[in-house]
């Protein structure tokens, strides 16, 4: 196993935040003085295997060139689904010389709280692997099953009149992990599931699921449960106060 391969690093920020809801993407919410891209660049940074990034970006964005980064940074255009804007980073990276042996670290710009140390962990356990790792913790919470069910009773006014959700039943969550990033692979074997991906017209909400469709092992780095992902408006408070924490 090539325990000494290039880590080439990219940061996927090419998506719209919907769920968030601000008025520009979550990626350009301020924590702290700085973007949320800056402060995830700057973790990236923290790590000795990497040295550079790529950014990929959506063909409007007006913002991520007028920043500042901690690492020097080359840019690309994302997709419409999140694994397409990967493909594109990692088309990027093969095209300026990267071998399919080298390793490709993946990171959600959503996900600034991420530590140097999870990083590192991620990056030496893929090393040791033919396919990647990725960083994931386990389930903590009781995990239920939800059905929609439309209301006959009298609708309470915090409901929606039409329907409501209710639990059909309980997942075992004794083996259940929650995917994180950065997920890092093998240059060439990300690009070949990816192209399976896409030759398949399959969807996927993370790159080892690709590795998943084809039973290749991917193995998962238990990483800090404090690396979460700004998804909701509500997330912001707690990424804060994450953030204040690691000082
Ligand atoms: N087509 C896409 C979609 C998402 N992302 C990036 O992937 C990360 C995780 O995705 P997610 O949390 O879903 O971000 P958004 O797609 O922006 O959020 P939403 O689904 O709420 O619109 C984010 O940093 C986002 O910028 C991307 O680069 N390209
Ligand atoms: C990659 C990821 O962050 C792992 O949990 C997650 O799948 C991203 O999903 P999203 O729907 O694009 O936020």
């Amino acid at each position: 196993m090539n325990t000494n391969s290039q880590v080439h690093a990219m940061i996927v920020a090419a998506g719209r935040g919907s769920r968030f809801g601000a008025s520009v993407p979550k990626q350009y919410s301020i924590l702290k003085g700085q973007t949320l891209l800056q402060l995830s660049v700057a973790r990236l940074a923290s790590s000795a295997y990497i040295n550079d990034c790529l950014l990929v970006i959506a063909a409007d964005d007006e913002i991520a060139r007028t920043l500042d980064f901690a690492l020097p940074i080359h840019y690309v255009f994302g997709g419409e689904e999140r694994w397409q804007s990967v493909q594109a980073g990692l088309e990027s990276i093969i095209n300026v010389g990267a071998n399919e042996a080298d390793l490709v670290l993946i990171h959600d710009a959503a996900r600034p709280a991420v530590s140097y140390i999870d990083i590192d962990n991620v990056i030496e356990a893929a090393m040791y692997e033919p396919y990647g790792a990725i960083l994931a913790t386990p389930v903590a919470d009781t995990l239920k099953q939800a059905k929609q069910v439309k209301s006959t009773s009298i609708s309470s006014p915090s409901f929606n009149d039409n329907a409501h959700i209710y639990a059909e039943r309980t997942i075992d969550r004794t083996h259940m992990w929650q995917a994180q990033t950065p997920q890092v692979f093998r240059v060439g074997q990300l690009q070949r599931v990816l192209a399976y991906i896409a030759k398949n017209n399959l969807s996927i909400t993370d790159e080892a699921s690709a590795f998943e469709h084809l039973n290749l092992p991917i193995r998962l780095v238990n990483g800090s449960r404090q690396n979460i992902k700004l998804t909701y408006p509500d997330d912001a408070t707690l990424l804060a106060a994450i953030l204040n924490g690691q000082e």
